[in-house]
């Protein structure tokens, strides 16, 4: 009984509307880009495919926040990607100002959305958003820990010649290199990873995870879409379903780990009001001070942010 907004009918946009659409599982997905003919065209392309692929969610293309109305749920995917040689944080100037006028645009036509942020740097870019549109913290988050977590399964799926279906793993911080996968809470069909790979290959794993975005830009000239597109329609689909579902996400940390007023990546249960839980895990030494390396990382970016805002 859902409608379901995608703003931004790019690489990673029309993918998100695209994998939603096959799902089934809301009523109406609206696409929205300053591009309207691109967003009309997306959305006439993924009707299309309905026939073959037997679904009856119903996609419209446009450039008009007047259509959006009454969205239950929100992704904003629209701002630049980065191209090789940049990192996410370069992209900053440019997209805050694109995420805070979407925020503006969006809150303008729905009273109450859940708002899943995808445009990057993620974690400040869901700040801003949270900020801007005065919606309380369950309210807003971020996508990038589920596609964080796919790439480091992936990666080890690969080299142990499992099915990634089997590997299940928590990946915590910033959506950047210094984001912080955890070997300690990672299992292979239940077994600890640890009993089944050397410690020299899965630091190699955890080191190529930390920079799997930028391998991809390498590769592209441009970023990825179809993994990330895929995330976020996952995050749509469990608080839709409001199944009980834990991902890691990118969520307003209140206290918990010790952080206050910063967005960062950590293990939540998703659900109809959006973050229902936010789970704390018992991290050795280790892995806290990582997590706080990857804080610092993120504050420096706020500041960033927040010198913009106050010009
Ligand atoms: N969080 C993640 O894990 C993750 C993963 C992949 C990409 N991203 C980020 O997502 C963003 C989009 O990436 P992409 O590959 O789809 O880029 P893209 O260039 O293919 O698409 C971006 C779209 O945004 C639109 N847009 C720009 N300003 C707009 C506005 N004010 N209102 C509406 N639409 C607007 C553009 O017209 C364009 O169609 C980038 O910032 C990228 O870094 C994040
Ligand atoms: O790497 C990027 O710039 C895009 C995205 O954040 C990703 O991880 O694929």
């Amino acid at each position: 009984m859902s409608k379901v907004t995608v703003v931004g009918a790019g690489n990673v946009g029309a993918t998100v509307a695209n994998v939603l659409a096959h799902k089934d599982i809301v009523n109406e997905v609206v696409l929205l880009d300053i591009q309207g003919d691109l967003a009309r065209g997306k959305a006439l392309d993924t009707w299309q495919q309905s026939p073959i692929e037997s679904f009856s969610t119903r996609i419209k293309g446009t450039e008009d926040y007047k259509e959006t109305a009454g969205s239950d749920i929100v992704v904003i995917t629209a701002g630049v990607p980065r191209k090789p040689g940049m990192s996410r944080d370069d992209l900053i100037s440019t997209n805050a100002k694109i995420v805070n006028a979407v925020t503006t645009s969006i809150l303008e036509h729905s009273e109450n959305p859940t708002i899943i942020v995808v445009s990057n740097p993620l974690d400040v870019m869901t700040y801003a958003a949270y900020v801007n549109s005065g919606l309380p913290k369950n309210k807003v988050f971020g996508m990038a820990g589920i596609l964080d977590t796919a790439r480091y399964r992936a990666f080890l799926a690969t080299e142990l010649e499992v099915s990634p279906r089997d590997i299940q793993a928590v990946l915590m911080g910033g959506h950047g290199d210094t984001m912080v996968p955890l070997p300690r809470y990672t299992t292979v069909a239940g077994i600890p990873v640890t009993e089944m790979i050397e410690e020299e290959v899965l630091d190699g794993i955890v080191a190529r995870t930390k920079k799997g975005g930028g391998e991809l830009v390498g590769l592209m000239g441009t970023s990825a879409w179809y993994a990330p597109g895929a995330a976020a329609a996952q995050m749509v689909e469990s608080i839709v379903k409001d199944d009980g579902r834990i991902f890691p996400c990118c969520v307003y940390l209140d206290g918990e780990y010790g952080m206050e007023d910063i967005f960062l990546g950590v293990p939540v249960q998703l659900g109809k009001e959006g973050i229902k839980k936010v789970i704390e895990l018992d991290l050795n030494e280790e892995e806290m001070e990582l997590l706080q390396e990857s804080e610092n990382h993120v504050r420096g970016v706020m500041d960033t942010y927040k010198e913009m805002q106050n010009k």
